[in-house]
């Protein structure tokens, strides 16, 4: 650990960061959550409070399971069904992230979910993109931001979303995700959807490995063709001391990314503290581990929050973060002199500033 420059909030909030996972419709500030639903006449917020409201979206995400923890999200999906709080809640999303240091994120979110009051699949697209471009101009463009379009694996039609991820590839797209419960919706469940981005050269992660196991790994990385991972944590099940197995292996050669949510992970109940969280001993192992949020309002978290975090339980220092932020960089869906540039004029730069 660097004795130059310690570990402070404030170095961790000034350290330049990327972020790969953040769900749009888990990250809206309370306050706005209550006066959206003022507006649209969405009914059945537990409190009118902001500061209660959080809180009860923390409580309720704490829950040890991912099926409890999704339930939370009729709140935030039922304020977000017309272009006006669509674009708002996009921008604050964006203005958010750069006060938290985030310098690039992609941020995803499910279409359809935003289409019960009329709303066509493009007009969602369109105006959260429309939100990312304000919040974007409203940070001093401190921040930039691109979207993932995830299809819920619960529901049929992926390749509908699969479609849009194509259409919008030159307009601010940059990939695709399946999210939703993982029992029992399988990654294969559609899995000509996957075929047809790769067909199309289009890229796509898939959460995997969160609630359900090694299975599930497989399934995205061997018959999806999953260049990420959505948290895929249960990779180390695959682990034992330092004998890696073939999955595990598989996975860390071909660099695939792990999307580590490390407080979201704990309140889901893939773990039950940071402490036993596996992010140390894959990043020793050699894993292309990053870190992110999931949900910044359902795990009342933010990315110099979990960074603190692990930096409290496992002692990592400087240059570790480096290796996550750079990591991240590498596994953007971004072309790669975009990647080269956003390491060599921001990342490396912030860190080596930080470090004294
Ligand atoms: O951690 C997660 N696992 C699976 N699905 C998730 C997770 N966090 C959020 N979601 C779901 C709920 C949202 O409505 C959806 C799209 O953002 O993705
Ligand atoms: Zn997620």
């Amino acid at each position: 650990m660097s004795t130059m420059n310690p570990l402070s909030p404030e170095a961790l909030l000034a350290a330049p960061k990327v972020l790969l996972h953040d769900h749009l419709d888990g990250g809206l500030r309370p306050r706005t959550v209550i006066e959206l639903a003022d507006a649209c006449g969405h009914e059945g917020l537990p409190t009118a409070d902001p500061a209660e409201l959080g809180a009860w979206f923390r409580d309720n995400a704490d829950s040890g399971s991912l099926v409890r923890y999704l339930e939370g999200f009729a709140h935030t999906c039922g304020v977000m069904q017309d272009e006006a709080a669509l674009v708002r809640v996009a921008a604050e999303a964006a203005q958010d992230l750069a006060d938290d240091g985030v310098a690039y994120a992609e941020i995803r979110y499910a279409p359809e979910l935003f289409t019960d009051r009329g709303l066509r699949l493009e007009q969602v697209v369109e105006a959260v993109n429309e939100g990312f471009r304000q919040g974007e101009a409203a940070s001093g463009n401190r921040i930039r931001v691109n979207a993932l379009l995830c299809a819920m694996r619960q529901n049929d039609g992926w390749q509908r979303i699969a479609d849009l991820v194509v259409r919008y590839r030159d307009a601010g797209v940059v990939g695709f995700d399946i999210a939703g419960p993982e029992a029992g919706f399988p990654a294969t469940r559609e899995l000509p959807a996957f075929e047809y981005l790769r067909e199309q050269n289009a890229h796509f992660t898939v959460h995997a490995g969160e609630a359900d196991g090694l299975e599930s790994i497989h399934r995205a990385v061997q018959r999806c063709g999953a260049e990420r991972l959505g948290h895929g944590v249960r990779i180390i099940d695959d682990v034992d001391g330092d004998q890696v197995g073939r999955l595990a292996a598989y996975v860390r050669d071909r660099r695939i990314a792990l999307e580590m949510c490390p407080t979201s992970n704990v309140h889901t109940g893939a773990f039950a503290s940071i402490a036993e969280h596996p992010v140390k001993r894959l990043a020793d192992l050699g894993f292309r581990v990053t870190l992110n949020t999931d949900n910044r309002l359902m795990s009342d978290c933010s990315l110099t929050g979990e960074f603190a975090a692990v930096v409290r339980e496992f002692d990592f220092g400087w240059d570790d973060l480096r290796t996550f932020t750079v990591n991240a960089a590498k596994a953007a869906f971004l072309p790669l002199d975009e990647r080269r540039a956003l390491i060599q004029d921001v990342v490396e730069p912030g860190y080596a500033a930080l470090k004294g």
